[in-house]
């Protein structure tokens, strides 16, 4: 029907360009949006022996309705000094391991103490075991914490440092080069000359990759001049996994992208998807460097990373799901068919029901503040009527 490339397939050629860079050991500390690459177990239970979750007194559940006798105290980060027997007590704060003997405890707003003499001042526990952390009620050792190629979150983090691991194996951070394109394009904030545009684009990416595990250059602006991209395209290719470009990707007589990659002694590996936004999305190699070319309407190049450079630097750090995950939710408003190219429909998600914008112009940035979602569209698909479900990928 078309040359157009289906997504999934430039995807899949994208990622397949090269593999994903060695792994490091690092500092838990540093560890955040790091994937990890190799599964983590618990070297530790946790916990280790069977704690109090309240400050109170440890006693045995037998000897319910009390009194009891208090023999002791116990600290977390100590050890107990001695069992709690018939009719005994020992005083206990949250954390602390709880004595041999006791089963229970009795929360301290439900008490009084004369001396060393405590009894209940309200109802006690029910149960036995009340407000006591049973010994591996977290996770046990050798128990698998995380997963080979998942990304670390604040609470992976934190279950790897309970686990007992001060460091852990993961992938490298690819370094990015963003180079945008065009005589047009003037850094955001500077004084315009008639027919220039602010470079909205090179901000853009680097703040779509900013929380990603990823080493970022300066974006970089070069001009339409073929000689001059390619000898930059040479340059950045040494000391950069990912380099890429946005704009001159389509087939205007400045569109240099194609022309200057192969004049700096890259490979072309696929132009043209069967999307819209970013038909004319672009991808090859140039040296060891991975060159993905974007198009340069501000909507394609939003939609073209959050397809194929996000997935592509999380496939280089180590992830096993680069991919954008899609979801599902009814629609609020009709959707017309689709046609011969897959849409990526700027929308919003709102009470979980999905809104596309009526305007859908991939030359805007204004619906960009709002988009939190993309509404996808298949090829030739039917209409749509308010209600009907639809497939989209979360943005925001
Ligand atoms: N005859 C045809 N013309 C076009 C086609 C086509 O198939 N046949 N495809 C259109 C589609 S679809 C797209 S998308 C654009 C993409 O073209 P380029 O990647 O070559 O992008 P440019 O022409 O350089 O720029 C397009 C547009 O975006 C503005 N732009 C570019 N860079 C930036 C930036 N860094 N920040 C903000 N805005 C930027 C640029 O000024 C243009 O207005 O081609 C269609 N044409
Ligand atoms: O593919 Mo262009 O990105 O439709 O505007």
């Amino acid at each position: 029907m078309s040359d157009l490339l289906p997504v999934e397939e430039a995807q899949a050629r994208l990622l397949a360009l090269r593999d994903p860079l060695t792994s490091e050991n690092i500092a838990l500390s540093y560890a955040l949006d790091r994937y990890i690459s190799e599964d983590v177990r618990a070297k530790r239970d946790q916990p280790a022996a069977p704690i109090s979750a309240m400050d109170g007194y440890a006693i045995r559940f037998a000897d319910l309705p009390g009194p009891w006798t208090i023999v002791g105290d116990i600290a977390a980060g100590t050890t107990p000094q001695r069992a709690v027997g018939a009719g005994e007590a020992m005083r206990i704060f949250t954390g602390a391991i709880l004595p041999d003997g006791a089963d229970t405890i009795l929360i301290q707003e439900d008490t009084t103490t004369d001396g060393n003499i405590l009894t209940l001042s309200r109802n006690g526990p029910d149960t036995c075991r009340r407000h006591v952390r049973a010994r591996s009620g977290d996770f046990a050792s050798g128990a698998r914490l995380l997963e080979a190629g998942t990304r670390l979150t604040p609470g992976a983090i934190a279950a790897a440092a309970m686990g007992g691991a001060g460091s852990l194996n993961v992938g490298g951070r690819p370094r990015v080069a963003i180079l945008t394109t065009g005589d047009e394009l003037v850094p955001p904030g500077h004084p315009l000359a008639p027919g220039q545009i602010p470079d909205s684009n090179g901000v853009m990416l680097a703040a779509m990759l900013a929380a990603e595990p990823a080493r970022i250059s300066m974006p970089l602006n070069a001009r339409d001049d073929r000689d001059l991209l390619s000898s930059i395209l040479k340059d950045l290719a040494c000391h950069h996994d990912v380099i890429v470009t946005v704009g001159g990707a389509s087939v205007g007589d400045h569109d240099h992208v194609r022309g200057a990659l192969e004049d700096a002694g890259g490979r072309i590996d696929f132009w043209k998807i069967a999307m819209r936004p970013g038909k004319p999305l672009l991808a090859g190699t140039v040296g060891d460097a991975v060159l993905l070319g974007l198009p340069g309407n501000p909507s394609s190049a939003f939609v073209t990373a959050t397809l194929f450079l996000l997935p592509l630097v999380r496939h280089l750090a180590g992830a096993s799901a680069p991919l954008p995950p899609i979801h599902q939710a009814p629609l609020a408003a009709p959707l017309a068919a689709g046609d011969s190219r897959r849409d990526y429909l700027r929308a919003r998600l709102v009470g979980g029901r999905l809104t596309p914008f009526v305007t859908q112009d991939s030359g805007q940035t204004f619906p960009l503040i709002a988009a939190n979602a993309l509404i996808i569209r298949e090829i030739g698909a039917q209409p749509r009527a308010v209600g009907d479900i639809a497939d989209y990928i979360a943005i925001a």
